[in-house]
């Protein structure tokens, strides 16, 4: 390459710059969780019941949850709708930071323990798949302040633009797992092919960006690449 102020640049980054240093995620992730979290009961309580009852261990990590939680506190968020409630980890991040939690989830065995999770805290699980219940949803006109859809891969685009329809102008919408997503259907723009994010791209209601992740996780040997679209609504 040839060496210009700007590639100096660059090349004075030495060791910042090492693709290997993806190999150092979890370290990060993990001296992350012990300086960040607190204990949390609750949560806690979620993942013991979830394992005990089994469901499968593909919540928000525990990071990404306390991420939710923020997000949700500095928005003021009072209303959240949630794609993909599983046993309720999620919920519980927006309720205790004083959200009315609306779940949808296909797995009536999921909802159950989901409910026994959330017991006393203001969410209420409704049951069925998300293109079935998110149309009745805006038929009753409800709005919310923000909406995480974190389901099945295949409907993400159909997810996400029913959720800008049902979040209120300035409300945000987070699509989780854009990458894997991308990934496991091969949708990597190769050959300029449609991927959620051109069809992202092209929706004039929102201004939307991609938060790419190195995601970690207890069952996984390498960290995986992956990200999430945080969108907002700019009009509907
Ligand atoms: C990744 S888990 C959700 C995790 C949860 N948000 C958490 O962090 O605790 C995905 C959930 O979405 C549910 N699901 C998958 N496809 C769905 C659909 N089309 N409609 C509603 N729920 C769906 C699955 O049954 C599963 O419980």
């Amino acid at each position: 390459m040839e060496s210009t102020p700007e590639t100096e640049i660059f090349r004075s980054m030495g060791k910042v710059l090492d693709f290997e240093n993806f190999r150092l995620a979890p370290r990060f992730d993990t001296d992350a969780q012990s300086a960040f979290l607190r204990p949390n009961p609750k949560l806690a309580h979620a993942l013991a019941n979830s394992k005990a009852k089994g469901l499968p261990p593909i919540s928000v990590l525990p990071l990404s949850g306390q991420y939710l939680s923020i997000l949700a506190g500095i928005m003021g968020a009072k209303s959240v709708l949630e794609i993909g409630t599983l046993g309720g980890y999620s919920s519980i991040c927006f309720a205790e930071v004083g959200a009315k939690v609306t779940g949808i989830e296909i797995d009536p065995k999921h909802r159950d323990v989901a409910l026994e999770n959330v017991d006393g805290l203001d969410v209420e699980i409704l049951l069925g798949a998300a293109l079935d219940v998110l149309p009745k949803l805006a038929e009753e006109g409800r709005q919310f302040d923000m909406v995480f859809i974190d389901a099945d891969f295949d409907d993400q685009w159909e997810h996400f633009d029913w959720a800008v329809k049902l979040t209120r102008p300035k409300g945000c919408v987070f699509l989780d797992d854009v990458v894997v997503s991308m990934l496991k259907n091969e949708q990597t723009g190769e050959g300029g092919s449609d991927s959620i994010l051109t069809q992202v791209g092209k929706d004039e209601r929102v201004m939307a960006t991609l938060v790419s992740t190195a995601a970690t996780h207890p069952l996984i040997p390498t960290p995986a690449l992956n990200g999430f679209i945080m969108a907002m609504v700019k009009d509907h």
